[in-house]
Formats: C-alpha cells, sequence, structure tokens
C-alpha cells in the first residue's frame, strides 16, 4: 500500500531566503516518524507545508502527497477538507488552539458535529455531547461533566493540551502531526502526555509525525526519525541505528549532548 504521506524534493523559500531546501521523506500508514534538529532548523515550516498552513511569504516547490492528494499547490477548500478529515495537529502551546471564551466541552463538539454531518450521521446536541464525552474520557481528562462548562484559563496546562489533543483526534485523522506539544509542560506532565500520544496513536492505528529538538523526547515516540539542520536532512533512519550508532557528525552531536544530559540528571559524570 502507498505511504500515507510523501514529500518529494520539499524546498521552502522567500523572495530573500532558502529556508527549507530539498527535502524528502515518507511515512507509513499507522507509523510513527520523529522530524529533530536545533531551533530554526526548519521543523515547524515543513509540518506547516503538509498542512497546507504556510505564510503566505513562503513559497513551495516539490511534492507532498497525503493520502494520495498532492498538496502543494492545492485550493484553500480541498486543504480545509484534508485538515477537517485526513490529518490534524497538535501544538506547543495548547492555549492558542482554544478560544479562551468558549467552554471547553463545546471547543471539542465543534469538530465532532462537523464530522458527524460529514458522516451523515445524528449530530443532534445529545449525539455531539456524547461523543465530545467519549473524548474528554479518551484523552483521560478527569471530571468530564465539570470540564465541559470549564474554560481554559480554569483548568491546567496538560490539561488544555488533552482538550487540544482530544479537539485533533475529533476528525478521526490518519495523520496526527505533533509540533513540540510537551515542550511547554513540566517535566511530569511531559510524560504523561507522551504516553497518552503513544498510546492513543497505537490504538486508534493513526500514523504520527512528532516533532521536537529533544532527541531523548523522540526517542519515546518515533520508530523512524530524520535529523534536520540549517532546512537540510544530515540523517534519516530507525530510531534505534540513529541513537545508537549515528553516521553524521551533527547527529553524534545530539546523541552525546542527550546522554550528557541523562546522566547528569542521574547523578552520574
Ligand atoms: N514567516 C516566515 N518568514 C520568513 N522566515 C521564516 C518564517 N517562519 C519561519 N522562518 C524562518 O525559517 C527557519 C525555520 O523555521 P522553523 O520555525 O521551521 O524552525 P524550527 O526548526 O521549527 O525551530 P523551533 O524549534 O524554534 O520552532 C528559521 O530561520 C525561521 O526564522
Amino acid at each position: 500500500m502507498a505511504d500515507l504521506l510523501t514529500v518529494d524534493a520539499l524546498t521552502l523559500a522567500t523572495a530573500e531566503t532558502v529556508l527549507v531546501e530539498d527535502l524528502s521523506f515518507s511515512i507509513g500508514r499507522g507509523e510513527r516518524f520523529g522530524l529533530i534538529g536545533e531551533s530554526g532548523s526548519g521543523k515547524s515550516l515543513t509540518s506547516l507545508a503538509v498542512l497546507g498552513l504556510l505564510p503566505p511569504a513562503i513559497r513551495a516547490t516539490g511534492q507532498v502527497t497525503l493520502d494520495g492528494q498532492a498538496i502543494v499547490g492545492a485550493p484553500e477548500r480541498k486543504l480545509r477538507g484534508l485538515r477537517g478529515s485526513v490529518v490534524a495537529s497538535v501544538f506547543q502551546e495548547p492555549l492558542t488552539a482554544l478560544d479562551p471564551l468558549m467552554p471547553l466541552g463545546r471547543q471539542i463538539a465543534l469538530p465532532v458535529r462537523r464530522r458527524l454531518r460529514r458522516e451523515g450521521r445524528d449530530s443532534t446536541r445529545t449525539a455531539v455531547r456524547r461523543e465530545v464525552h467519549a473524548l474528554m474520557d479518551q484523552v483521560r481528562l478527569p471530571d468530564p461533566q465539570r470540564l465541559y462548562d470549564a474554560y481554559p484559563h480554569e483548568v491546567s496546562g496538560g490539561q488544555r493540551q488533552r482538550v487540544a489533543i482530544a479537539m485533533a483526534l475529533a476528525c478521526q485523522p490518519r495523520l496526527l502531526i505533533a509540533d513540540e506539544p510537551t515542550t511547554a509542560l513540566d517535566v511530569t506532565t511531559q510524560v504523561e502526555i507522551i504516553r497518552l500520544i503513544n498510546t492513543l496513536v497505537e490504538e486508534l492505528d493513526i500514523a504520527l509525525l512528532f516533532i521536537s529538538h529533544d532527541l531523548a523526547v523522540v526517542g519515546q515516540m518515533a520508530e523512524r526519525v530524520m535529523v534536520m539542520r540549517n532546512g537540510r536532512a544530515v540523517e534519516t533512519g530507525a530510531m534505534q541505528q540513529v541513537l545508537t550508532r549515528p553516521r553524521d557528525a551533527y547527529t553524534r552531536a545530539l546523541v552525546t549532548a542527550a546522554r550528557r544530559f541523562d546522566h547528569a540528571l542521574e547523578g552520574q559524570p
């Protein structure tokens, strides 16, 4: 079967600068793929290109094919349809994804209602509410009765990220793009959210494009990984191979730095 996502010779540039150059990778159905690299290496722009959400100043050349559909150059109406059905995303700061003035349950209800209508299913208030409660359960949000009516500022950062994940899952995507979804959270909550995303993509058989500057985090999420630097891929391979036998000097430096950090945390020299 064809890969779910194929990126082929993708180049992203402004009028003055090339920001991402000649990038190629693919993600199979249900596969967990990691993108890693230092700040500014082009990870987020790559994910925005997959979502068809590039800023107007940035021009894309090359090909992005998602579930058989061409993304580069596609009309906005088609892209919006894909974003509501095939691909969904979770970003670093859940507050940016949430409307501060709308109760959480109603925010999750919006994509739920859209999907039920698209599928020609019962989209009455009761049916939508039932699905929202099921999603809140699925992302392990406690006390759904109370949280349904709570506003974003009334819950913790980890709970807000769970709501953002519920909204992403509401459209039943085949690809979830998670761009630094744990970076803004404390360490304990990071671990919980990583476990949650891992469990959900496994249970629901969703492919994952997981983006982080933190090799230790990507190591827990991805089966394959691509290392980016200055807008180019320096190494792509199985996670285990890249962690244990990195080929590129930059990857080796990343691995050594991650090990040093782990040892420092464990109190070893
Ligand atoms: N709208 C834009 N116009 C011009 N340049 C941009 C724009 N958005 C991003 N860039 C530049 O493109 C490069 C890649 O940015 P990108 O956000 O993809 O990096 P990143 O690897 O995701 O970094 P971070 O981990 O800090 O988010 C950076 O040099 C950035 O300054």
